[in-house]
């Protein structure tokens, strides 16, 4: 918490260019009415902060930016410990992770924990920024420390790739220009990192799942042959002809034809919604999973060893706790056969015969489902590897899963 989230982002929009006229002059506007009269770039994303100080449950908010190198989309997963939940939704298809870091606080709790769950979350790319650098008068020494002690939790957690960064977000200090005040630091700024850092070999572009989101029959005689399955490409590429397999039933077809927004085409890959149609009239229905027959296939299993980011601040979750665990499009009741450990948010280490778990507790969980799910290892498939734990009265999410 107010390690300068805002600022960052707002430096990093205002820097690339990415604010428009009309909202610069409403931020140069409210600035001049504080104090100092110095352009506070965090009222760019301060929308959200009334919002919460309004006691309103906000979720996780999308910035987009683009430079001539790449577009972006910031995901604002608001510091405060209670925000985790907002981490977990938004950054499981997040490519890279910046974690900002107060020059003067060094690594804190919080760091450790985003950190865990950056690395749970299997996000590739780890970019610290040590913001503040202004206020420790641009030390490298304070730097080199702050770094060296980072770098010590990066190994514990096997984080890949990691980038460290002095920067001052509030005077623009290796946000996206090199710094006059750290000669010192010859590495690239921030930008220069998001820029560059290669995104395409992160993503499964080769095991086409593709979960079945509605069933498409036009009732009219014009159309009374016409069968469809529309849906979201989790990962990997769907071509005409291509041989696929419909978990659970484990039937087999192939694709006769792909429509993407309306018009027909040979192949459509990862995150582009379609409508598939099949050669063979089969039995498919909402929450199935349609596979490519010839890449790898999904492990098809009621019991499930999950990494657990539990989220609810009321209730603990605890063996024998019965949950709806939504995967993809299906959903099914789960109950809670054992939790193996809990992982501890200093060290790292496990810690075994937990009773219970608490908001914000991360831990290695065995659910049992009562119909099969069709699953790939959180690590090897993001989009087929995660699930979330619904509580069956309230309806709200309570928990993250990675399927190990
Ligand atoms: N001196 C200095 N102050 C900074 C810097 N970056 C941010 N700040 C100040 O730190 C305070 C908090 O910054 P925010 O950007 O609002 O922090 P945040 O992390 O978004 O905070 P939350 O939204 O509450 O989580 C503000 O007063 C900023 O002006 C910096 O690089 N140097």
């Amino acid at each position: 918490m107010d390690d300068g989230k805002s600022t960052l982002i707002g430096r990093l929009l205002f820097d690339t260019k990415n604010i428009l006229a009309d909202q610069m002059e409403a931020i140069e506007k409210a600035s001049k009415s504080r104090n100092d009269g110095e352009i506070d770039l965090a009222l760019l994303t301060d929308g959200l902060r009334s919002e919460r100080e309004q006691g309103i449950t906000i979720d996780v908010a999308y910035k987009y930016f683009q430079t001539p190198k790449r577009k972006f989309i910031s995901i604002d997963a608001p510091g405060h410990i209670q925000y985790t939940r907002n981490m977990v939704t938004g950054a499981s298809n997040a490519d890279l992770a910046i974690i900002l870091v107060d020059a003067r606080q060094g690594v804190a709790e919080q760091t450790r924990r985003h950190s865990l769950i950056a690395s749970m979350l299997g996000i590739p790319h780890v970019v610290v920024a040590v913001n503040k650098m202004d206020l420790v008068d641009y030390s490298e020494d304070r730097f080199l420390e702050i770094a060296q002690s980072y770098q010590e939790l990066a190994k514990k957690l096997q984080i890949k790739d990691l980038t460290i960064v002095p920067v001052s977000a509030l005077n623009g200090d290796n946000v996206a220009e090199a710094s006059p005040n750290m000669t010192w630091y010859t590495g690239e700024t921030m930008l220069s990192v998001l820029e560059k850092v290669n995104v395409l070999s992160d993503q499964n572009l080769t095991d086409g799942r593709f979960s079945v989101q509605y069933v498409v029959r036009p009732q009219t005689d014009e159309y009374h042959d016409y069968r469809g399955y529309a849906g979201r490409i989790q990962s990997g590429t769907f071509r005409k002809g291509d041989r696929i397999t419909v978990y659970p039933s484990e039937l087999t077809s192939s694709i006769e034809k792909i429509e993407l927004g309306g018009k027909e085409v040979e192949e459509a890959f990862a995150s582009q919604s379609v409508t598939v149609l099949l050669s063979s009239d089969i039995d498919i229905s909402r929450g199935d999973l349609i596979v490519t027959s010839d890449n790898a296939q999904p492990i098809l299993s009621q019991d499930l060893e999950t990494l657990i980011c539990w989220m609810d601040d009321r209730k603990e979750l605890k063996v024998g706790s019965k949950f709806n665990l939504q995967h993809g499009t299906s959903r099914t009741r789960c109950s809670v056969r054992s939790i193996e450990y809990r992982v501890d948010i200093n060290t790292y280490e496990k810690i075994e015969e937990v009773e219970g778990l608490k908001l914000n507790d991360v831990a290695r969980v065995v659910l049992r489902t009562a119909s099969p799910i069709a699953y790939d290892p959180y690590l090897k498939n993001r989009a087929n590897g995660a699930a979330i734990l619904i509580d069956e009265t309230s309806n709200v999410t309570v928990g993250a899963c990675m399927v190990e």
